[in-house]
């Protein structure tokens, strides 16, 4: 039976107590009338997609090479600006030695394509290396597994099928409320102590930021504290070595993924250190995933209200503690730079607009009357210019610049044939800051998420000039998803949200936040994230 896709279809597919198992067959319904419409036939071909021709040998590498290509000085969102501008809003990269062709997508309605006809196993061709130290290096420890980030087909759905319901689960989610709030208590008092004689963070305030998310994750993942945040960690200590091991990944994943992947052939010092920081990684996590295990046999049967995210992951997998600790290494890979950089640039937006920082500073002051109020999950969900905030942020500041899905079989998109195993690359970054798909794209505008016009009675949120500046403007709902979309959608969204609003809550209601160092320039590779040193002003508020 073929569905009609609708609006309200969509609407469906965002309401947050709907499983993905039901969001998963809705699209799988989608995907079918979508598939029937669809002519290969009548499609053109794919070499007709217009883009760089490729070199003999070398094919479109060139282009790339810093120095020498014309897309190689520029970061990621201005490669996505220079390809757009040249060609079109489909792109293609073709014949780049050792990476799959790509298919560059710059108009939401082709997200949609891609999205909707992604099957039941979509594909998202990243990160090389560490699917290679999965399936080769450590094959014997992982047996197989890949885990969700680099894991594929029906291995990677069965992972997922497994952790979904612990890690995605509202009422799950709402459980670390409490746990983060304290970690997040915690980390204010720290950054009293940090700041200098002007008030202002240290340069590198985003290494103090990633001790906080580190320690929260650490939370889901380990089902404990590490003691990040204590002064003076000496170098040795198990939380500072988490804490380099997270900056290591990073850094040598970028360099492993964006260059010429030459540690295929030869052991670079790049590969040597990923494997051992990788290694780290595992020895740490399958010792915290044991205790728990320890501590569960100890402790016997409990209800089910009490067992915590990781306990469940464990009880479904009978207690074989392999899934459970391969999901904390991903916790740790894909949670730590994330959150920390997501909560940085909400701060950098909030203190450049200090009006919208005001708006918020009232609605927190409602809603915390006293600056140690507990949050709860009720309040979370009623502090509307807060999340419209922390969406606005994303929407400027998108974490990752792109959402990626590699073709399993022949498809058409954009009226184009795409051979199988081709990366479509979905600007959505890009797209969110045009003009043409967000009216004042370059201004911070929480207003533009809320559903009322604000008014100005005591409970009034917002600017309703900039409301009605934006109002009748109805975004395509595949244009801004910054945690992706689909069965493969970021599994700790639920989570990195609840963090980042109760860390940017607390800020804002114990501080007046200023940053007097002129516009933040931003770096992209792996992730979109900040150059400057983050030396944000944190004046003390008396009320
Ligand atoms: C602001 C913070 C974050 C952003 C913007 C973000 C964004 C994303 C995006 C865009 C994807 C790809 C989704 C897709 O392909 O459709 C993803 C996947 C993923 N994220 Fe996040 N993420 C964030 C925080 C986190 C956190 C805190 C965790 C862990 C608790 C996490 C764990 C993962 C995992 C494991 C995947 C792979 C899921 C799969 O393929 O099944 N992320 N994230």
């Amino acid at each position: 039976m073929a569905l009609k896709a609708t609006w309200r279809d969509f609407r469906l597919f965002q309401k947050p107590y709907l499983s993905l198992s039901c969001r998963w067959l809705a699209t799988q319904a989608l995907t079918e009338e979508v598939v029937q419409d669809v002519s290969w036939g009548a499609a053109r071909p794919y070499e007709e997609i217009p883009g760089p021709k490729p070199l003999p040998i070398i094919g479109n590498l060139h282009q790339f090479i810093p120095g020498l290509g014309e897309f190689g000085n520029m970061n990621v969102l201005a490669q996505h600006q220079a390809l757009m501008e040249k060609y079109g809003k489909i792109v293609r990269i073709s014949k780049v030695p050792g990476r799959r062709d790509m298919v560059f997508l710059f108009d939401p309605k082709y997200f949609e394509e891609v999205f909707r006809k992604e099957g039941a196993y979509p594909d998202r061709d990243i990160m090389q290396c560490l699917i290679y130290y999965r399936k080769v290096t450590r094959k014997d420890k992982y047996e197989g597994v890949g885990g969700l980030l680099v894991g594929y087909g029906e291995e990677w759905k069965k992972f997922r099928t497994t952790v979904n319901p612990p890690l995605m689960q509202p009422r799950i989610t709402n459980m670390y409320i409490k746990p983060v709030t304290a970690v997040t208590n915690e980390f204010i008092e720290r950054i009293k102590h940090l700041r200098d004689s002007k008030s202002e963070m240290p340069d590198d305030f985003m290494n103090e930021l990633k001790k906080w998310s580190l320690e929260s994750i650490a939370l889901i993942a380990f089902d404990k504290r590490l003691g990040c945040l204590e002064p003076n960690l000496a170098p040795d200590s198990v939380p500072q070595k988490m804490i380099m091991a997270a900056k290591d990944f990073i850094s040598c994943t970028e360099t492993l993924e964006m260059r010429v992947p030459v540690w295929k052939i030869i052991s670079t010092p790049t590969w040597r250190k990923f494997v051992k920081t990788m290694d780290f990684f595992l020895e740490i996590s399958s010792k915290f995933i044991n205790e728990t295990l320890e501590k569960m046999r100890k402790r016997g049967a409990c209800s089910d209200h009490e067992l915590s995210a990781l306990e469940r992951i464990l009880l479904r997998t009978s207690a074989n503690p392999k899934v459970a600790y391969i999901m904390a290494m991903d916790m740790l890979m894909a949670g730590v730079d994330t959150t920390a950089i997501n909560s940085s640039n909400a701060m950098y937006l909030l203190a450049k607009n200090p009006d919208k920082q005001e708006y918020l500073y009232q609605e927190l002051k409602r809603f915390l009357p006293n600056r140690n109020d507990n949050i709860t999950a009720e309040m979370l969900e009623d502090m509307k210019y807060l999340k419209a905030c922390l969406k606005e942020s994303l929407r400027i500041y998108g974490i990752s610049t792109f959402n990626m899905r590699g073709t399993t079989s022949e498809t058409v998109i954009g009226n184009y044939r795409i051979p199988k195993n081709v990366n479509l690359m979905m600007a959505n970054a890009l797209c969110g800051m045009m003009e043409e798909y967000f009216p004042q794209a370059s201004r911070f505008m929480p207003e533009r998420w809320l559903k009322h016009r604000p008014g100005h009675s005591r409970n009034y949120i917002g600017s309703a000039e900039d409301y009605d500046a934006v109002i009748n403007n109805k975004p395509n709902p595949f244009l801004y998803l910054p945690f992706g979309f689909g069965a493969r959608m970021c599994i700790g969204k639920r989570f990195a949200e609840m963090e980042t609003a109760i860390l940017i809550s607390k800020l804002v209601r114990n501080f007046k936040l200023e940053y007097n160092y002129g516009e933040m320039t931003y770096s992209s590779r792996l992730v979109h994230k900040p150059e400057n040193p983050l030396k944000y002003k944190l004046t003390e508020r008396t009320a």
